[in-house]
């Protein structure tokens, strides 16, 4: 059944509690603590070029990236937001070296959810005004209540997620997410600060002819994809496809979503294990994706099925309409 339109999100959350797995109550807590804290990251987001959130921080992440102030901004949102509510007893992020723990009053980890965060995706876009985004994971703690959270907590496979989303911080700001009962979309009226049902039940179209990948990097690509590209471009049936690459994963995935194509972030010679991380970027980007019909591999297994051995570990990422996906993956496996 498609739900209604222009339900807010407090009020989708309230009606289908029932389908969050767990509890009826931590877990809606635990997406309106995330929608609060996007509320923060969207306002400095929409005044950026006016205050001093532009260029870099000054200080590079764990992964040898420049942090972006905006980077740390929304960093620092996320962690505070779900630290202040007591829903996590504990967080990994893009921005952080190490994942957090977060002791309840009581002084002992005994929520039940973790929460993988890229609390700033598309962090080149920043500076030159094109959207950026926020993408999100949560799992079930695997230890006991009560007793300290592990890294083992967090190095679930993303089969395991109870629920993942994006906002993307747009022409308008959307949160996107799902808890393994299909997709919905929530757009922010600004004027009011509410968010509203306006993409029920999203659905990737089983085609499409559009293709998201950074051919600046085509020299460095594996011969299957290198293949692949040719196949797009090539004057045959419904080809050539259309190029767009927003670079900002949520942007270009959200498009895909709505108008059918293909994300694809390969291995290259700088980025032998690909660019994007598994745990907070391709997992729950491949959770919503599946959820709305669509797919996503590394080009050779299903994402949500690798077994993370670390918390910032790449992935090459294939991920949108399913027979475009099962093509290039045709391809990679010819070679
Ligand atoms: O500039 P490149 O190498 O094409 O990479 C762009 C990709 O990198 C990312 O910006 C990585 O995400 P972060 O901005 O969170 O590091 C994706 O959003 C985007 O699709
Ligand atoms: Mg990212
Ligand atoms: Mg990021």
């Amino acid at each position: 059944m498609t739900p209604q339109k222009n339900k807010t999100l407090g009020e989708f959350i309230i009606e289908n509690q029932s389908e969050f797995r767990y509890s009826s109550g931590e877990l809606s807590r635990l997406i309106n603590s995330i929608r609060l804290a996007a509320k923060v990251v969207n306002h400095e987001v929409n005044k950026a070029g006016l205050v001093d959130i532009l260029g870099t921080a000054g200080d590079t992440n764990v992964q040898g990236e420049d942090q972006q102030k905006l980077d740390v901004f929304a960093n620092n949102a996320f962690i505070k937001t779900l630290t202040n509510r007591e829903i996590v007893c504990g967080i990994a992020s893009e921005e952080e070296d190490d994942f957090i723990t977060i002791k309840g009053r009581s002084g002992n980890n005994d929520n039940k959810y973790v929460v993988l965060i890229d609390p700033l995706d598309g962090s080149s876009n920043i500076d030159v005004n094109v959207s950026v985004g926020t993408i999100f994971s949560i799992y079930r703690r695997i230890t006991h209540e009560g007793t300290p959270v592990t890294l083992e907590d967090f190095l679930q496979p993303g089969n395991k997620q109870v629920a993942a989303g994006y906002i993307i911080y747009g022409t308008s700001t959307m949160i996107v997410y799902t808890t393994g009962h299909g997709v919905n979309g929530f757009t922010l009226n600004p004027a009011i600060g509410t968010y509203y049902l306006s993409h029920p039940n999203m659905q990737f179209p089983v085609d499409g002819n559009i293709y998201s990948v950074n051919e600046g990097n085509y020299v460095h690509f594996p011969q299957g994809v290198k293949d692949y590209i040719k196949y797009c471009q090539k004057e045959e049936d419904d080809r050539p496809y259309t190029s767009r690459y927003i670079g900002s994963l949520v942007s270009d995935f959200h498009r895909n979503m709505i108008k059918g194509g293909i994300y694809i972030y390969p291995n290259t010679a700088k980025d032998p294990n690909g660019k994007l991380r598994l745990l907070y970027e391709c997992n729950p980007m491949a959770f919503i994706a599946e959820q709305a019909g669509g797919k996503a591999s590394n080009g050779f297994e299903r994402i949500m099925d690798i077994q993370p051995t670390e918390l910032h570990q790449r992935t090459p990422f294939f991920c949108g309409s399913k027979n475009m996906v099962e093509k290039v993956e045709n391809f990679m496996q010819l070679t």
